[in-house]
């Protein structure tokens, strides 16, 4: 499958962004990039405007500072929103935080500051098993199998806590990933990096989430195979599953994302549909690079 045959940007417009922020990138530091030629009260106006548009979202965070070592930050009052049914793409350059922003979403990493609310409900730094019980889901890019289980057995720990659903959320992710019931009796370490991925996917998918958190699905996959991933999230994304995906593979993921952040340095440098992204001369030149260019 070519580039070509990917699915253009969502049809569904809900999430359109207004002109005044389509305009306006979101804040940050000097030094780190185009946006640093904002003024001060511009930068405010901008993350004003952002935190209006991220009014009722289904997920919410807020000034989000967060990091691994004490003393070290590696999120750096960093906003997000995702509103119900959109699949928004995360992207920008190595270590600027995209796995550590998601991974603070999930609760796998302490917030210092800042706040995460998930349908208004206060989350912040909540545990993984909480969040999933309430309907987050959450692939991590790597070690996402259980190897030595089978792929039926991977599904039935996807469904633990409500083992009599899973004759119906079997058949709906064997309906994405017809593979999966072709292979259920097969142990999951004999399949290849895409199959695993699917496997990972399917199982996240088994408890009905309503928000599915994305960890470079596309990561060490064949370019065929990268786009058979994103045309399968796109496939989730319309079932009714709302989608936060990070990405390496920063075009293809806004091609097919109805809103896309950059992250730069731990805090957001850009939002905006996936389309204005692709197309903004400065997220080009910064951080598409050459390939943007060439397409
Ligand atoms: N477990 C960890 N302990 C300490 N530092 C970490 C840990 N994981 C990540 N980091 C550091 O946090 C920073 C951000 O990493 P993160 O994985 O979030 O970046 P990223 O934007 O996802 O980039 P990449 O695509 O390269 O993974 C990096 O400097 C990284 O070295």
């Amino acid at each position: 499958m070519s580039t070509g045959d990917l699915p253009g940007p969502p049809d569904d417009r809900r999430f359109t962004v207004p002109e005044s922020d389509q305009d306006a990138p979101v804040a940050q530091e000097p030094g780190a990039g185009a946006a640093a030629e904002l003024s001060p009260a511009e930068k405010a106006a901008t993350r004003e405007e952002h935190q209006r548009l991220a009014e009722g979202a289904l997920v919410r965070a807020d000034d989000l500072v967060a990091g691994y070592v004490p003393g070290v930050n590696i999120l750096n009052g960093c906003d997000f929103y995702l509103q119900d049914g959109e699949l928004v793409g995360i992207i920008g350059p190595n270590g600027a935080g995209k796995s550590t922003l998601l991974k603070t979403l999930f609760g796998l990493i302490p917030v210092r500051s800042g706040s995460v609310t998930l349908r208004g409900e206060e989350i912040t730094s909540a545990p993984a098993h909480r969040l999933v019980s309430m309907g987050v889901g959450y692939v991590p890019q790597n070690n996402n199998v259980f190897p030595s289980l089978t792929i039926e057995e991977n599904m039935q720990m996807g469904v633990y806590l409500r083992p009599k659903t899973f004759k119906d959320r079997f058949d709906y992710v064997v309906d994405l990933f017809p593979l999966l019931g072709e292979r259920r009796k097969g142990k999951a370490g004999a399949l290849s990096g895409g199959e695993r991925q699917m496997v990972a996917m399917g199982r996240a998918l088994m408890m009905d989430p309503s928000v599915l958190l994305l960890d470079e699905p596309s990561a060490g996959l064949s370019p065929a195979l990268q786009d058979e991933v994103f045309i399968r999230c796109r496939r989730i994304n319309a079932t009714g599953v709302s989608i936060i995906m990070v990405e390496q593979n920063a075009r293809r993921c806004l091609q097919i994302c109805h809103r896309g952040y950059v992250l730069d340095q731990g805090r957001n440098a850009y939002t905006d549909t996936g389309t204005s992204l692709m197309n903004d001369p400065k997220v080009i030149e910064l951080y598409l690079g050459t390939l943007a260019k060439a397409q």
